[in-house]
């Protein structure tokens, strides 16, 4: 069960940015490069454990959610939207304010709209600042959200999303310390 990704992130190496430990990963960081094969393992259990006929729009946020919901997309045929860190300045265009334990910046939502039904699919959750704010702007908007899926999670930041009435669903939870990554639990193994 998952098995290109726990071997693969017990291998990620880990820099500092900042005081923040921070792992790479080809999930997470695009380098040295996404095993395709990895990423269709990933999507084909993300399908076993959500409800995907009933969502309208696959949800994710750039950069490194993309190659996972892609997959996702293509393999089911539902539309994909990007939450994106330029404005358009569209129309019902959304900003909203990211902090991560080592970036702040805005994101911007556009292409959804009330009573639309969306999964969140991201790479990773650390602090959980990203998906809060995300979660927090998708409500006030109207947007029904069915799942907010991780690939990874670091920590216990993802406990913070309970604050906003979601349980994420995280594939592989990882502690993260200067000697490297530990696997911590696998979902389903609970
Ligand atoms: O739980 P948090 O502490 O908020 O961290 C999680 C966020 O960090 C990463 O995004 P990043 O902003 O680094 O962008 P990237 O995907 O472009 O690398 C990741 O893709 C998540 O969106
Ligand atoms: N690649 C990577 N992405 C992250 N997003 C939040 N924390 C991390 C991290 O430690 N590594």
């Amino acid at each position: 069960m998952l098995e290109k990704l726990k071997t693969s992130l017990i291998n990620s190496p880990v820099i500092k940015r900042g005081e923040y430990n921070y792992f790479i990963h080809p999930i997470s960081d695009g380098v040295p490069s996404i095993d395709p094969h990895m990423v269709e393992e990933i999507a084909e259990y993300i399908l076993q454990i959500t409800d995907i006929k009933k969502v309208d729009t696959i949800l994710t946020i750039e950069a490194m959610g993309i190659p996972v919901a892609n997959a996702l997309s293509l393999k089911t045929g539902i539309p994909l939207t990007i939450v994106r860190k330029r404005p358009y300045f569209l129309e019902g265009e959304v900003e909203l304010s990211q902090s991560t334990g080592y970036s702040k910046g805005a994101l911007y939502i556009n292409g959804l709209k009330r009573g639309d039904r969306v999964i969140i699919v991201d790479d990773v959750i650390s602090t959980g600042g990203t998906l809060i704010a995300l979660v927090k702007a998708l409500k006030t908007m109207g947007v029904e959200i069915l799942d907010v899926i991780s690939v990874i999670g670091r920590g216990t930041g993802y406990l913070q999303l309970n604050e906003v009435g979601v349980e994420p669903k995280i594939l592989v939870t990882i502690d993260v310390s200067e000697k490297g990554v530990e696997i911590k639990n696998v979902f389903g193994n609970e």
